[in-house]
């Protein structure tokens, strides 16, 4: 395969003709290091920007701070995001993660306060009373981390985005539906009865008439809820009395919006806690730490369950545990975007149209910022770090919006796992799905005891 002229100054091979690197690409994806081996050998022949052929697409691989600095602040709009055609189809054109500009801006805006602190607030008591239900089934049982963790933050987001039901029909066909939703992202962008991209658009499409049941519902009155949906409606559905005309949302741009939320949310958050777990079960001294930290808070409450909205905004340890989860695993491994106009790079010509892949594994495991990478030490977050060195949420104006959200049900459930329970692996296999969030491939089985 050969370049397209412009992209010859730039080092790198593009591999076969057709499939490019994409079989090697694919096949280092599962790894135990990811799609990290992957780019670590290239970055060794050609340097920090190389280009390849992958998945269908010419790509400039890319890593480093000073590439993130120019790529995720998007200074003059010179990138977008980069989803893939299933992707886009699925999601819709309306959806957050194919805005650009002002109106990408505006709707951040608009979903930023049912997603801040004061706006969580009123979900806390239905994520509690989750996480000990949930753990409670755990038990005396062998179960499997990532299944269990997928099931638990979905009622989550359902609970929080359509007062969904923890139990029932309705959750039911809300979780089959969502599954197949979220199949269909990593497919082959064929829509022809019996590919998962055709079962994922009807699925999409299901969701939808559930929406919009639910919308007409709320709009009528019939029934009012304290949900992310009701306030969307109420401020800024199509006929709204509050707020701005400018601020106003069609149907679609509110289910399109809704359905963004799930699938950026979901994989997300059940990825970090099975890797959460396995961190913790493999590095005894750290899970001791945070037992420390869960029980002082325990103790000042005479061994009762209730865990009160200050003390989880007040877990400072359990904050680093995170980060550093987030940091070891790098969930989402390379962020992706397309130039959209030409400009400069490491002293590289990028033009407009080129798909452009900022490698974050490289940027968690830079030795000069975190010694001795490959161990889980929290204590690396003792210090503010310098800035596009940790990117386990991002940065810049595409920086996750459900950070919050995320790191309230992962504190809640955590509290009630270290303070109860013990848990041994079943395997320890660490190889991840070829999905783009990584999720370990045995799902991390493990059975789980009382303490
Ligand atoms: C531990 C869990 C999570 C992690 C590790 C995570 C990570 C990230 C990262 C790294 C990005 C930026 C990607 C990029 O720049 O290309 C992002 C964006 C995003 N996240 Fe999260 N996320 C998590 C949970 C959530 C939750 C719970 C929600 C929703 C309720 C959410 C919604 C989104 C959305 C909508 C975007 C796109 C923002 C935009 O394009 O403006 N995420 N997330």
């Amino acid at each position: 395969r050969t370049s397209p002229k412009e992209m010859e100054a730039i080092p790198g091979t593009l591999g076969w003709p057709i499939v490019g690197e994409s079989l090697s690409f694919i096949s280092e994806f599962s790894s135990p290091a990811g799609i990290y081996s992957f780019i670590n050998k290239r970055q060794k022949m050609y340097g920090k920007v190389f280009k390849s052929y992958v998945l269908g697409r010419y790509t400039v691989f890319m890593t480093g701070r000073e590439a993130s600095k120019i790529l995720l602040t998007g200074k003059d709009g010179i990138v977008s995001l980069n989803l893939f055609y299933t992707g886009q189809q699925v999601l819709g054109p309306t959806s957050l993660l194919q805005q650009t500009g002002d109106s990408h801006k505006r709707l951040r805006r608009l979903i930023a306060e049912p997603l801040s602190l004061d706006g969580l607030k009123k979900y806390f008591q239905f994520i509690n009373s989750l996480a000990i239900e949930t753990l409670d089934q755990w038990s005396g049982r062998e179960v499997l981390v990532l299944e269990e963790a997928s099931t638990f933050t979905l009622k989550v987001i359902g609970n929080m985005i359509i007062s969904l039901e923890p139990t029932g029909e309705e959750q039911e066909k809300f979780r089959t539906n969502f599954k197949i939703i979220s199949g269909s992202f990593a497919s082959l962008p064929f829509k022809v009865p019996g590919t998962a991209f055709y079962r994922g658009i009807q699925a999409r499409d299901r969701m939808y008439a559930m929406l919009d049941s639910i919308i007409d519902q709320r709009r009528s009155g019939k029934s009012v809820k304290q949900d992310f949906l009701q306030s969307l409606v109420k401020k800024h559905g199509k006929d709204a009395l509050e707020g701005d005309d400018d601020d106003k949302l069609t149907d679609k741009q509110l289910k399109d919006n809704i359905l963004t939320l799930l699938v950026a949310g979901h994989d997300t958050t059940t990825a970090a806690l099975t890797w959460l777990l396995k961190y913790l079960q493999e590095n005894p001294a750290v899970l001791e730490r945070l037992r420390e930290e869960h029980r002082e808070i325990q103790a000042r409450k005479q061994g009762t369950l209730d865990l009160t909205w200050s003390e989880v905004n007040n877990m400072p340890y359990t904050v680093k545990v995170i980060s550093e989860t987030l940091r070891m695993a790098t969930i989402l491994p390379w962020f992706s975007r397309k130039a959209a106009q030409d400009f400069e790079i490491e002293g590289c010509k990028i033009k407009k149209g080129w798909s452009l892949n900022l490698d974050v594994v490289s940027i968690h495991r830079d030795p000069t910022i975190f010694p001795n990478p490959v161990k889980f030490d929290p204590s690396r977050f003792d210090e503010p770090l310098k800035p596009f060195s940790f990117l386990g949420f991002g940065s810049g104006p595409r920086m996750c919006p459900g950070i919050n959200l995320a790191k309230l049900e992962i504190s809640v459930f955590l509290h009630h796992l270290v303070c109860r329970y013990k848990w041994t692996p079943l395997d320890t296999d660490d190889s991840v799905q070829p999905t783009l969030v990584r999720m370990l491939k045995n799902k991390y089985p493990v059975t789980v005891e009382a303490l």
